[in-house]
């Protein structure tokens, strides 16, 4: 798992390694410098094998230090650069001052306001570094900035500039340099995997400056295989998964989310339907079982079994009958999905859901159903965010847990996952992880089935959600353009194969 951190655990790492002595701040500061170069040439050898003209929109913190040394490594390169400088040399922070002196021995140091107001011709540079804030930043950034977005390559130093480092989100109207390639270092930040994050920062590449690991608390969701490994054992050892289907036309949902269950390795999956869309779902299921489930007295009754240990539902039921079969499935403290209808169901009165939730529950809300159960949250996340560190995804879901008295996964491209004791995860399907095609009806269903599977085998919630967003996304990906949600479960089998389990 890759730890993702905060500005002011960067900051602290820092700070800790530098007071150790283990390095000074000049090296750190060279040693950035030095990566987002070679990621630059990295990404565009062409034009590092004929430098043409770079712009350096410098900063008055430590990120516009980076940027000074940055020129510096250009010039020397051969590229012809202009640096622009937001506020005075004097005030520089002194690691960034002695980088300024350097760069004052091979060229100008321009004032990057007074160029603002005369009108700055970016169309003449192949190249533009951003490095105006980075983890400092607090406050809108109050500037002018040109629109960059037809003219050069813009690379970002640590994080664009207008962006949190915390949150991924802009800091109120203030500008927001978007970015092609970012370069950040020792560990990827909070902001480059939430919210605007990932669209901001283009393509992001994480620099080595030679601090040492640890300090993060936010794990980035990786494939851990011995959780879907299948051990030898009776069908039963692997947990028996119910699916709570809607009524006749409404069944596909959970018929998808069963079918997930079952490609996940539960030992066996039964549907359970009320009488009127028995026949239509009899015509479609094979090895799934199918069972009547009518409403909320039925399924306490058939939850005497207590090998059914694991249950799913919300998808297609519609909210009344959601909202029966909810309280008997909590009744029976099994592990058990909510998602879809069984989250809306208690839109009008959140906390009677909540008095009900155990930590053996999983809820999977979208942006729309979170609001419905948390609205002072989701109002506090859709705020404008005027100051910096932001509310971000992370501490809402964390708070949203701790509310609910179980984990709650919050889904979307920056999908986070959160126990009740605090703990999180998040899974951000971006840069190297991109799966856009898994916006498409149903996919939500095929989660809540993948969930519902891997409690069936036994797994605890939080790394059950985990890893099921990890395969979810891998099998979008895997699959690629012109997925549906059907295709999920049925590629399923090849990224468990790929990972060996
Ligand atoms: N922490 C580390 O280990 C390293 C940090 N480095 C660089 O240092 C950067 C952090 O430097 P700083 O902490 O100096 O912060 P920044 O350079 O991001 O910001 C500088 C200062 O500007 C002020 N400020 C914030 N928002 C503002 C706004 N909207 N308008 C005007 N002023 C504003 C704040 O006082 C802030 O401290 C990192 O992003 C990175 O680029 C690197 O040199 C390598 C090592
Ligand atoms: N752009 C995206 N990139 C990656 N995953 C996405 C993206 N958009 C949606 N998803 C994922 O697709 C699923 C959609 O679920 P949901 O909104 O419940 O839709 P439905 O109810 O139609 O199944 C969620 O798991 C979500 O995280
Ligand atoms: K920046």
């Amino acid at each position: 798992m890759y730890e993702t951190l905060t500005a002011a655990q960067m900051r602290a790492i820092e700070a800790e390694a530098i007071e150790a002595g283990s390095v000074t701040g000049l090296t750190l500061m060279e040693r950035a410098g030095q990566g987002v170069v070679d990621a630059i040439r990295a990404r565009w050898p062409d034009r590092a094998a004929a430098p043409g003209r770079a712009l350096v929109l410098a900063g008055p913190g430590n990120n516009g230090g980076d940027g000074f040394v940055i020129a510096r490594l250009l010039k020397t390169a051969g590229w012809q650069v202009d640096l622009f400088l937001f506020g005075s040399p004097e005030k520089l922070p002194p690691d960034a001052k002695a980088n300024a002196q350097r760069w004052s021995e091979l060229g100008e140091t321009h004032d990057l306001e007074q160029a603002l107001e005369r009108g700055l011709d970016v169309a003449r540079y192949e190249l533009a570094i951003d490095a105006l804030f980075g983890t400092g930043l607090t406050r809108p950034v109050a500037l002018p900035l040109p629109d960059l977005s037809d003219g050069p390559a813009v690379v970002a130093v640590d994080i664009p500039t207008g962006l949190c480092a915390d949150s991924g989100r802009r800091i109120g109207q203030g500008a927001l340099m978007r970015a092609d390639l970012t370069v950040t270092f020792h560990a990827r930040k909070l902001g480059h995997v939430l919210a605007e994050g990932p669209a901001a920062c283009g393509a992001l590449v994480v620099h080595d400056i030679g601090l040492p690991s640890g300090g993060g608390e936010t794990g980035l969701v990786t494939p851990d295989p011995r959780a879907f490994q299948k051990h030898q054992g009776h069908k039963y050892g692997h947990g028996h998964a119910l699916v709570l289907s809607g009524p006749a036309t409404r069944t596909g949902a959970a018929r998808l989310a069963a079918r997930a269950a079952l490609r996940v390795g539960a030992g066996l999956v039964t549907l359970g339907a009320p009488r009127d869309a028995m026949a239509e779902c009899a015509a479609q299921l094979t090895a799934i079982m199918l069972r009547d489930v009518e409403d909320g007295a039925a399924l306490t009754e058939m939850l005497g079994d207590d090998r059914l240990n694991a249950l799913a539902l919300g998808p297609g039921l519609g909210p009344d009958r959601a909202r029966d079969l909810a309280i008997a499935a909590l009744e029976a403290r099994r592990a058990t999905v909510l998602d879809a209808d069984a989250l809306t169901a208690f839109a009008d009165d959140p906390d009677a859901l909540f008095a009900q939730l155990h930590p053996a529950c999983v809820l999977t809300p979208h942006g729309g159903e979170f609001a419905r159960l948390f609205p002072d949250l989701a109002d506090r996340l859709s705020a404008p965010a005027e100051r910096g560190p932001a509310y971000s995804k992370l501490d809402a879901t964390r708070e949203a847990a701790a509310r609910a008295g179980c984990t709650v996964l919050y889904k979307g491209m920056d999908t986070v996952i959160a126990s009740q004791t605090g703990a999180a995860r998040i899974h951000c399907a971006a840069y190297d992880r991109a799966a856009p095609w898994l916006a498409t009806a149903g996919a939500g269903d095929v989660l809540t089935g993948l969930i519902a599977g891997l409690l069936a085998r036994g797994l605890f919630p939080l790394t059950a959600a985990s890893q099921a967003a990890w395969l979810h996304v891998e099998a979008a990906r895997r699959f690629g353009p012109g997925l549906i949600a059907e295709d999920l479960p049925e590629t399923l089998p090849a990224v468990l194969r790929a990972q060996g389990a």
